[in-house]
């Protein structure tokens, strides 16, 4: 149970990743200021994070079953709480979708959305509430730098992170008038088993329904792009939990907080020009034409300070 002083933070998605990072750094903390109630929708894959805490579980470290899809679930969970007393809560539970539109079922788009959109709603939903009556508390969400930039053949998780974002930056207006704070992490790439299984899901699915070209496409540019990407500037769930750490200590937490100062001229762009053409023209060169030569690390990212590809992109495709 948490002692005097301490503050109670629960984190969803914590059986692997970002989640288990965060969970691990706060239970971890030399002060012990967090008592980190860690869940995960299966106790049966909590055997990482438990030797990952070390002694840290069973002291400063619980573990509760919960899954952001089930209404159940989450008011079990958040009911089991001393008091319901939860100081800062991480929406961190998320799964990647990638693929051609056509060859994905309307069934996995939902499940996208009731993970990544719905199950975030529905936590702050039952938490925010207490923290409204206490005027105290810190929501967080581990967003994705594609709620902010969309990315090819991410189509539906990039939509379902947009909206989260903007139920977000409309929430958070209101909650200052309570003192509670909402703050977005906005993470590139992190090597975790999001991107095992985007790899696998690339290789692998049939994604049927697709026409030949389209698939060829995504399995060559797509793929060559995306693990030129990951192998680049791909960050640790350390380093997330680094910067997550930062925003909930710091006295007057920003709302957005990018992690990976590499990709952030990738986002900029979109701000560069509001018209959206330069982003959707440079995504095309970067997808189709410097495909498997890109060196993200040093050619894209001189390519974008330089300008070349601005240039390049003036020219309709
Ligand atoms: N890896 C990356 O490159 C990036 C990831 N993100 C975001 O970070 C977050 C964490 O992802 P990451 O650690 O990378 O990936 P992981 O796949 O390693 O972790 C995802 C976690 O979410 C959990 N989860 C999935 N569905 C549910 C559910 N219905 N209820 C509760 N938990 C659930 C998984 O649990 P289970 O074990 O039960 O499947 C798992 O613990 C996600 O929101 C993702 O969108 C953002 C930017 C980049
Ligand atoms: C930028 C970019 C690409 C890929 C970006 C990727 C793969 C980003 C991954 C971000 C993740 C994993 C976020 C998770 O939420 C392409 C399409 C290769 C080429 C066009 C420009």
């Amino acid at each position: 149970m948490a002692t005097e002083g301490q503050r109670v933070v629960l984190i969803t998605g914590c059986s692997s990743g970002i989640g288990m990072g965060i969970a691990v750094r706060l239970a971890r903390d030399e002060n012990q200021r967090y008592y980190v109630i860690a869940t995960m929708r299966d106790l049966k894959r909590k055997d990482k994070l438990v030797e990952a805490a070390g002694d840290a579980y069973g002291r400063t470290l619980s573990l509760l079953t919960l899954d952001v899809c089930s209404d159940e679930s989450v008011k079990q969970c958040v009911d089991s709480v001393k008091d319901r007393h939860i100081d800062i809560l991480i929406n961190n539970a998320g799964v990647g979708l990638v693929g051609p539109v056509e060859g994905l079922s309307m069934e996995d788009m939902a499940n996208v959305f009731e993970t990544n959109f719905y199950g975030a709603v529905r936590m702050i939903k039952e938490v925010m509430p207490d923290m409204k009556r206490r005027r105290s508390g810190h929501i967080l969400v581990i967003s994705s730098v594609m709620g902010l930039q969309g990315v090819a053949f991410n189509d539906v998780y990039s939509a379902s992170k947009f909206a989260i974002e903007g139920f977000c930056e409309s929430l958070a207006v209101q909650l200052l008038k309570f003192n509670v704070t909402l703050s977005m992490i906005e993470p590139g790439p992190v090597h975790t088993e999001f991107e095992m299984r985007m790899i696998e899901d690339v290789s692998k699915k049939e994604f049927a329904g697709t026409d030949a070209e389209t698939l060829h496409h995504f399995r060559t540019c797509y793929l060559t792009g995306a693990v030129n990407i990951f192998q680049a500037l791909g960050q640790t769930p350390k380093d997330i939990a680094k910067v997550t750490q930062k925003v909930i200590e710091s006295p007057r937490p920003p709302f957005r907080n990018l992690t990976n100062p590499l990709y952030t001229p990738i986002v900029a762009l979109k701000y560069a020009d509001d018209t959206g053409s330069l982003s959707v023209h440079t995504f095309y060169h970067m997808l189709y034409n410097l495909g498997g030569v890109m060196n993200v690390s040093v050619g894209l990212m001189k390519c974008l300070s330089c300008g070349c590809i601005r240039k390049r992109t003036i020219s309709p495709i």
